[in-house]
């Protein structure tokens, strides 16, 4: 039977996007569909708009370290509106580049929702069906809020970027990557933030000295740190809203409640039943290595399936499997043991491979660690306590680097090249062997004891 294209891609997202260029670039004839805005999360609600915000946050408190250091104080107020024109601006900017690479490709970009209607064609919104023998899900993930008594006077990740001002108070709920980054952002542009965590550490899955000193940072700042405090409800109450939560909050009354407890898979309304589909329990896609589902022809990336969610990791599955697919590529199973991630907290926290404690998991007593803590030299010009801390995490005789972590001024922008190395199976005496750079933070790392 004839088909309408090569390739049908179901989301205009990270993972999206990335699969339906490649697939082109290999001569599929493809279709894309996306109701929304294009760019999925990562453009409009994730990555992008939040760097922005963290960029706002970081020059806030910039300006007020000037203003220590003899320049004439410059307002740290910030107007959100002005801020958010040229945010917005940026983001219209990505959208239009895009829509100019899917003209020049040649691909075709239905502006509607899809859902299966067989295992080789979906259903548009305006009830049009359309074939290939090669369908790609990228429908990615929504945040998730706890269905506890009055979760609907919070708001989400996605509310925090149609804000267009800093609460005064503001409660934010969850430990993970988003809730400690907005509330970095929010305390530095001026609200009063309280940052309630089930269990006893922020960002669990990272190397622990480091988190406790981000803790420490946080606490520095002014936000008010609640670890091991589960919230049982929110209610309205006559100036804001309260929060009900074990242990009791001293001021427990905010203006805005943020839930950031996580995100579950775009999947519920996708008619997988009609293309012989089963999610997993959590409603994810399952997938192979190779990112193929149970049924031939149906691959899935990003956040839709159990893969690490991180735009990079959507972009290079989906472009491994279009090089498969369509490029004649055999060798490709995309390698995701070191994947390296940065919170954009402030400071940033990088960090790639294992932490120490996973690492004598698996290397038993061969574990050789190095550290260095500094306070960085703008910090110390401006006498501000904010101190670096670097980590090392060796493994075996020859101590091949197996984890970095960093914390501290530039570690966002530090960590990448050292990713590569580590890839590539650096060792201790390797970056010893490295002339360092001075004066930076990154030298760090080629001096670590
Ligand atoms: C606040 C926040 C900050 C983040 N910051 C970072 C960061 O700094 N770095 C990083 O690497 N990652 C970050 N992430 C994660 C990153 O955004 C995601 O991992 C990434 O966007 C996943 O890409 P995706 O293609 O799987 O899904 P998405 O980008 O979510 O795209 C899915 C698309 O599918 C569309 N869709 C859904 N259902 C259908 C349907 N039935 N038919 C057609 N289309 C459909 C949606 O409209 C959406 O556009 C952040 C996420 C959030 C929420
Ligand atoms: N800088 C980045 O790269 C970046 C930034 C933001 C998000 N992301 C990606 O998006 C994903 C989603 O981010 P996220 O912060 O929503 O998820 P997360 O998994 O990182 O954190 C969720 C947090 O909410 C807590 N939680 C869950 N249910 C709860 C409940 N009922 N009550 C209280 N706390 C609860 C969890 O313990 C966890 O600490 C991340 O895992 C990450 O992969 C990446």
């Amino acid at each position: 039977m004839a088909h309408d294209f090569d390739l049908i891609v179901i989301g205009g997202g990270s993972g999206g996007l990335a699969g339906a260029f490649r697939a082109a670039e290999h001569g599929a004839r493809v279709a894309l569909l996306e109701p929304s805005a294009l760019g999925g999360t990562c453009v409009n609600m994730g990555c992008v708009p939040k760097k922005a915000m963290w960029h706002a946050a970081d020059l806030a408190s910039r300006l007020r370290n000037a203003g220590a250091l003899g320049f004439e104080s410059a307002s740290v107020a910030l107007d959100w509106p002005t801020f958010i024109a040229h945010r917005q601006r940026y983001i219209e900017g990505i959208h239009a580049s895009y829509r100019r690479r899917l003209e020049a490709t040649g691909i075709s970009l239905l502006p509607m929702r899809a859902r299966f209607a067989g295992p080789d064609r979906v259903e548009c919104t305006d009830g049009v069906q359309l074939s290939a023998p090669h369908i790609l899900i990228a429908t990615g993930g929504q945040p998730f809020t706890p269905p506890l008594p009055g979760a609907e006077l919070g708001e989400t990740s996605d509310d925090f970027f149609r804000w267009t001002a800093a609460p005064e108070r503001v409660a934010v709920v969850g430990g993970g990557y988003i809730g400690v980054e907005l509330a970095g952002v929010l305390q530095l542009l001026g609200s009063q933030v309280d940052l309630l965590i089930r269990g006893p550490r922020m960002l669990e899955h990272f190397e622990a000295e480091l988190t406790d000193q981000l803790a420490e940072d946080y606490r520095h700042a002014g936000v008010r740190l609640h670890f091991d405090t589960r919230l049982d409800a929110l209610e309205q109450a006559t100036h804001g809203i309260r929060a009900v939560t074990t242990p009791a909050l001293d001021r427990a009354v905010f203006d805005r409640v943020l839930f950031a407890t996580g995100r579950r898979p775009n999947t519920a309304d996708l008619g997988l039943e009609s293309a012989g589909l089963v999610p997993d329990a959590r409603g994810r896609i399952k997938v192979d290595p190779r990112h193929c589902t149970a049924v031939p022809g149906i691959y899935a990336v990003g956040d839709v399936t159990a893969d690490t969610a991180l735009t990079p990791v959507a972009i290079a599955a989906a472009r491994r499997l279009m090089d498969r697919v369509f490029g004649g590529r055999t060798d490709n199973e995309l390698d995701l043991g070191m994947v390296p991630t940065v919170v954009f907290a402030h400071p940033p926290l990088g960090t790639v491979g294992l932490t120490e404690a996973q690492a004598r998991q698996v290397y038993g007593d061969a574990v050789h660690v190095a550290r260095a803590g500094f306070r960085p030299m703008i910090h110390a010009l401006a006498d501000v306590p904010l101190r670096s801390l670097f980590k090392l995490v060796c493994a075996g005789p020859e101590r091949r680097v197996v984890g970095l972590h960093l914390l501290g001024e530039g570690a966002d922008e530090i960590l990448q090249g050292f990713a590569v190395a580590i890839r590539k199976g650096v060792t201790l005496d390797d970056l010893r062997d490295t002339i360092a750079i001075h004066p930076t933070s990154a030298e760090e790392v080629v001096l670590m004891r």
